[in-house]
């Protein structure tokens, strides 16, 4: 898999329609779309079949467009020499425009989809509802839908979804009533929300985005706002270390350690923060703690911070630029009090401080929103808040709830709180104050382990200490940090990630004595 495996921006089915609707104004004619939409799903059919020795394809057709794609690659398939049936929810003389165009160039047989023989099928291609979803599926589609999943889990056969799998909603990630689950979906021009947004991205199986002729310039219109979280979002915004620079010109990163017991979560943070890049890397201890913390620190640098005034001794040092508190820290008023502490104005007037905040520096401030969003309004940086979706809902409460899918409720938390906001999860979604946001296409099972959220923290603050742009920093950080549990696998655990992240950034940036 590439690790650019999709254009970067995201569509709503809205704007998707958007899209069509300029190109087809722009003189390519929305049968041409259709042509090759068809011809795109047909490489792909073909390509599975070539692993197998059948030659039998059913395609189930829907009411609407994305039927048309389906009586299209019919058309195809059997020029070439497949074994077509096709099974219609409407009969093809009720479509309209393109569709009814492309029904009507089907000469073969047409059967009822509900009453369609699903075995003797090598592949089933789903062309019952695409971006046209208007509202949740039920009846005679609601039935097949259901057999369909059903024979494909008992029987093997293979499922291809045409642009989403039917059910999915493009727009969220919903399943409406009922989904499709897809070996493969073949979508066009850009990928929509509801293929990245969970439970979305579990029923497309493997993704494939095809150019049907839209061109990229109709974007300048549309404006999209949300992207892909892939290198190609941020990788000219990488911080690479100069040939002339030194530690002190990559940064300098405080993470705040909890107490004696609690230790661990702290330090694996600090760890990846310098794997990340941060020139220097300090762990702020607690009295208690630095009789743990001094024997299991060897390039991370230790001094003690007792509370909230021993923090804001530490943080008088202006080139001191990021501090990342919360894991390890405990829910309660001293916690509350270290967030007040990094939040508070850089020492300096220009000097700044970006702040990363997880865990319980989140649980501390449940149900106190407004109190946390008036300190962020004065903090001396950026500030990035990492919730797993347990802190989401302490912190924010219904006040994020707008919307159907995580997409809308992270960006409503970032406009809500005026901070970046992480929300983590397989679907990881990073939403900034100014609208943008970006989906991780590519997350890890490997991730589900204690401790891997910590190492996230620290990875974000790395980046932030060398400068990069906060929303690019919390999105990098995201791949990153799936990338490295990808890259080592089966067995993986928290130290893990930040002794893989050499191999990740050897992906991202090859070798840098090239530019020696
Ligand atoms: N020119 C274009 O707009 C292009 C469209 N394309 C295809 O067209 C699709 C979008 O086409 P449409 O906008 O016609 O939409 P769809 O084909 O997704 O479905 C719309 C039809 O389904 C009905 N419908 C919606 N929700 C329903 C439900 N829950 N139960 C029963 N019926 C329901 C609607 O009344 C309408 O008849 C895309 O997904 C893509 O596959 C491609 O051919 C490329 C070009
Ligand atoms: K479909």
């Amino acid at each position: 898999m590439p690790l650019d495996p999709f254009p970067t921006e995201i569509l709503t089915t809205e704007e998707m329609a958007r899209a069509d609707r300029l190109t087809i104004e722009s003189g390519l004619p929305g049968k041409e779309l259709m042509k090759n939409a068809a011809a795109a799903l047909v490489s792909v059919v073909t390509r599975m079949l070539q692993t197998s020795s059948g030659r039998r394809v059913l395609v189930l057709c829907g009411p609407g467009n994305n039927g048309g794609d389906g009586y299209v690659a019919a058309r195809l398939l059997r020029q070439a020499r497949m074994k077509l049936r096709v099974g219609a929810l409407t009969p093809p003389s009720n479509l309209r425009g393109d569709a009814l165009a492309a029904a009507a160039a089907w000469d073969g047989a047409v059967e009822p989809a509900e009453a369609c023989l699903l075995a003797n099928a090598d592949i089933v291609i789903d062309a019952l509802f695409g971006t046209g979803l208007a509202r949740d599926i039920e009846g005679k589609a609601a039935d097949l839908i259901r057999r369909l999943n059903q024979y494909r889990r008992e029987s093997g056969v293979r499922v291809v979804a045409v642009d989403i799998p039917s059910g999915i909603d493009g727009s969220s990630g919903a399943v409406r009533g009922v989904a499709v689950e897809a070996d493969a979906t073949v979508t066009f021009f850009r990928l929509k929300n509801g293929h990245l947004l969970l439970p979305g991205r579990l029923h497309c199986g493997e993704l494939t985005c095809a150019h049907i002729g839209i061109r990229s310039a109709v974007l300048g219109e549309i404006k999209p706002q949300t992207f892909v979280n892939a290198p190609g979002l941020w990788r000219n915004l990488l911080p690479l270390p100069r040939v002339d620079g030194h530690k002190y010109s990559r940064g300098h990163a405080v993470v705040v350690s909890g107490g004696f017991s609690f230790t661990g979560a702290a330090r694996l943070a600090a760890q990846a923060a310098l794997r990340t890049g941060a020139g220097l890397v300090t762990l702020a201890s607690p009295r208690d703690a630095m009789a743990a913390n001094a024997p299991a620190l060897t390039s991370v640098m230790l001094r003690e911070a007792e509370g909230a005034e021993g923090l804001a001794a530490l943080l008088s040092d202006a080139r001191k630029n990021v501090v990342a508190l919360g894991p390890g820290l405990g829910v309660g008023e001293a916690t509350r009090r270290l967030v007040e502490t990094a939040l508070e104005p850089a020492p300096e007037p220009d000097a700044k401080r970006a702040i990363v905040l997880d865990a319980d520096a989140l649980t501390s401030f449940a149900g106190e929103l407004e109190t946390l969003r008036r300190l962020i309004a004065k903090a001396p940086g950026a500030v990035v808040l990492t919730p797993h979706a347990g802190e989401f809902a302490r912190l924010f409460g219904d006040a994020a709830n707008d919307g159907p899918s995580k997409l809308d409720h992270a960006r409503n938390a970032a406009r809500l709180s005026g901070a970046i906001v992480l929300f983590k999860g397989p679907d990881t979604v990073v939403a900034s104050p100014d609208g943008r946001a970006s989906i991780l296409a590519a997350a890890s099972p490997w991730l589900a382990t204690a401790g891997s959220g910590d190492t996230l923290t620290g990875m974000i603050a790395g980046l932030l200490a060398q400068g990069m742009e906060p929303f690019a920093a919390a999105s990098c950080g995201a791949w990153m940090h799936a990338r490295a549990a990808t890259l080592f696998g089966p067995g993986l655990i928290a130290d893990d990630i930040a002794a893989t992240l050499p191999a990740v950034w050897r992906e991202l940036v090859g070798c840098l004595e090239a530019v020696l």
